[in-house]
């Protein structure tokens, strides 16, 4: 085990130290040129909600067949305009590209939170939900923000991640009202609550570096810790689909379509709805060897976080059982920061 996990990380220390070789890589986007899919090829089990043009009936519909089905939906003519995105993209491209050195300077002093720059490997999803494959890490380097304790380089790269956020609360608020009118379950939650969560704003760049993938999975499959996320995913060069959801052991691809972001819901929401809606299990494969190179990959996550006061208990089929303790309920900030301490161990 030890033998592996050192290799893993004298492999991914090789790959890094070249900022060269990342330049390439991360070089700035222009959405419009960007090689989308498009609404037909969105699968045929997940709704496709347009937030502008449907009735209040037809959007809750589209819920309903999603808490039955995938857990997750579509959204297009949402609140994100291209320009948002690219900006973001953009600027976080320029500081990811500096050295390690310059890196190192927004890099959270605590390492269990989920602020500023982390290295590539720092994370371990699949731990979490297996405590088996400890030697996955996730194959992304990522800035995080949240509403408090961010670290960043200077006023404009603020004002950029600020306005993203934003952006993604206003968004969030539409969809989360929705997702609990639809589940029934205004008698336990409101936005309220919702909106003073400690949510996370996180970007991911899985870069293709070397001449193949270093393990089967970007990302191992897990299931979100929160209430609902939002993904704006951009599309690989070469086509390459990396975001899978598990439905009753089928897997279903979720191609990056031009102009929708993905909601997923989490165990958070699994929990308030007493199991009524559960949270998907999800991943990010890696490419087949020869479809690796033009495979690399951005994703932007909002995490939107329930209050930390918030009491939540274990339902049945939760696969995140373990970390709710021994009490019949514990508050979501205390299980949250158990479920990062996994995340983050060596
Ligand atoms: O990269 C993606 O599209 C998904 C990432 C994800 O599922 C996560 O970070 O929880
Ligand atoms: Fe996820």
């Amino acid at each position: 085990m030890a033998i592996i996990a050192s290799s893993i990380r004298s492999v991914t220390r090789r790959l890094f130290s070249s900022t060269e070789s990342l330049n390439k890589l991360l070089t700035p986007i222009n959405i419009d040129e960007l090689k989308w899919y498009s609404e037909s090829d969105i699968p045929p089990e997940i709704p496709l909600i347009d937030l502008q043009s449907m009735s209040q009936q037809e959007k809750n519909s589209s819920f309903k067949q999603a808490f039955e089905t995938a857990r997750c939906v579509y959204i297009k003519n949402h609140l994100i305009s291209n320009k948002v995105s690219e900006d973001l993209v953009n600027i976080t491209r320029k500081l990811l590209n500096q050295s390690e050195e310059v890196k190192s300077k927004i890099v959270h002093p605590y390492k269990g939170i989920m602020r500023g720059y982390k290295g590539y490997g720092k994370e371990k999803s699949a731990q979490v939900f297996d405590h088996a494959k400890t030697n996955e890490a996730d194959s992304h380097v990522s800035f995080c923000w949240g509403p408090a304790d961010n670290v960043y380089p200077d006023l404009t790269f603020q004002k950029l991640w600020q306005r993203y956020y934003k952006k993604s609360l206003k968004i969030s608020k539409e969809i989360a009202e929705l997702a609990i009118k639809n589940a029934g379950i205004e008698d336990v939650i409101d936005w309220n609550n919702l909106k003073a969560g400690d949510h996370l704003l996180k970007l991911q760049e899985y870069v293709a570096l070397g001449d193949k993938p270093h393990q089967p999975q970007r990302l191992g499959p897990h299931v979100d810790f929160d209430f609902l996320t939002i993904i704006n995913q951009l599309p690989a060069e070469n086509g390459y689909i990396g975001l899978q959801v598990s439905m009753n052991e089928k897997i279903i691809n979720l191609p990056a379509v031009k102009g929708t972001i993905v909601i997923l819901f989490g165990e958070a929401m699994q929990s308030i709805s007493k199991g009524k809606v559960k949270g998907p299990i999800h991943n990010v494969i890696s490419p087949q060897e020869n479809k690796y190179e033009g495979s690399s990959r951005t994703s932007i996550l909002f995490f939107l976080q329930p209050h930390p006061k918030t009491k939540v208990s274990r339902t049945e089929g939760s696969h995140l059982s373990e970390y709710y303790g021994e009490k019949e309920t514990i508050r979501y900030g205390d299980f949250h920061s158990r479920l990062l301490g996994e995340f983050y161990k060596d």
